[in-house]
């Protein structure tokens, strides 16, 4: 029961929707009550947070601005492990209060790269918000890393934004590979 394939991979239920729901409603009381009086820009990462970007903003009750960025990494390369560029980063960010919005942190390299390019141009505070975060798998410290939706353990997900092979962002819920044990000697 609950179990999906895609493609060649067996996933099982980790985070229904509801579940999602309720925690990113607490998150945006949290951030409207953190941002009183000021006016952020909220930068999701593209594609993962396009989900979870929509429905934290509908909880935003502040006045703010929302952007999205494109991170690529260089060609070959195994996993988000090299970057090569943010796309569509917008250039007036001099003084203001940044949220960056991400599905998921892994080994973080993703968010250092993109922390850095914003820093370039001194904003006033830099804070990222993620929906899930994999302590077990981080390579570089994220100082920045505020409000977390759900610590997972280290293990592929997919679903709601998060995909496999390009399949499965549009689930409503977040499953877990789930793990083949060999058959007993
Ligand atoms: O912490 P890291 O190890 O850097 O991994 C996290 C990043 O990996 C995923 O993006 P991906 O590059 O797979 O692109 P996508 O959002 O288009 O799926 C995810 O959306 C994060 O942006
Ligand atoms: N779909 C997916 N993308 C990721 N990018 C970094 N970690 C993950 C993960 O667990 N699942």
């Amino acid at each position: 029961m609950n179990n999906i394939e895609i493609e060649d991979r067996t996933f099982e239920i980790l985070l229904e929707n509801h579940t999602i729901s309720k925690r990113t409603r607490l998150i945006g009381i949290q951030i409207n009550v953190d941002y009183e009086k000021r006016c952020p820009v909220f930068i999701g990462v593209l594609n993962g947070s396009f989900l979870f970007m929509a429905d934290l903003l509908k909880e935003v009750e502040i006045p703010c601005e929302i952007g999205f960025i494109r991170v690529s990494s260089y060609e070959g390369a195994e996993s988000s492990g090299s970057i090569k560029e943010a796309f569509g980063l917008p250039d007036n960010l001099h003084n203001r209060d940044i949220i960056i919005v991400e599905d998921i942190v892994d080994s973080g390299l993703t968010l250092n790269y993109v922390i850095n390019e914003i820093q370039k141009q001194v904003p006033a505070s830099v804070k990222v918000c993620s929906l899930l975060f994999k302590p077990a798998a981080l390579k570089v410290p994220i100082k920045e890393l505020e409000y977390v939706g759900f610590e997972i353990a280290n293990e592929f997900v997919v679903g709601y934004g998060l995909d496999y092979v390009g399949l499965g962002r549009n689930l409503k819920d977040i499953y877990r590979e789930k793990t083949v044990l060999s058959p007993l000697p």
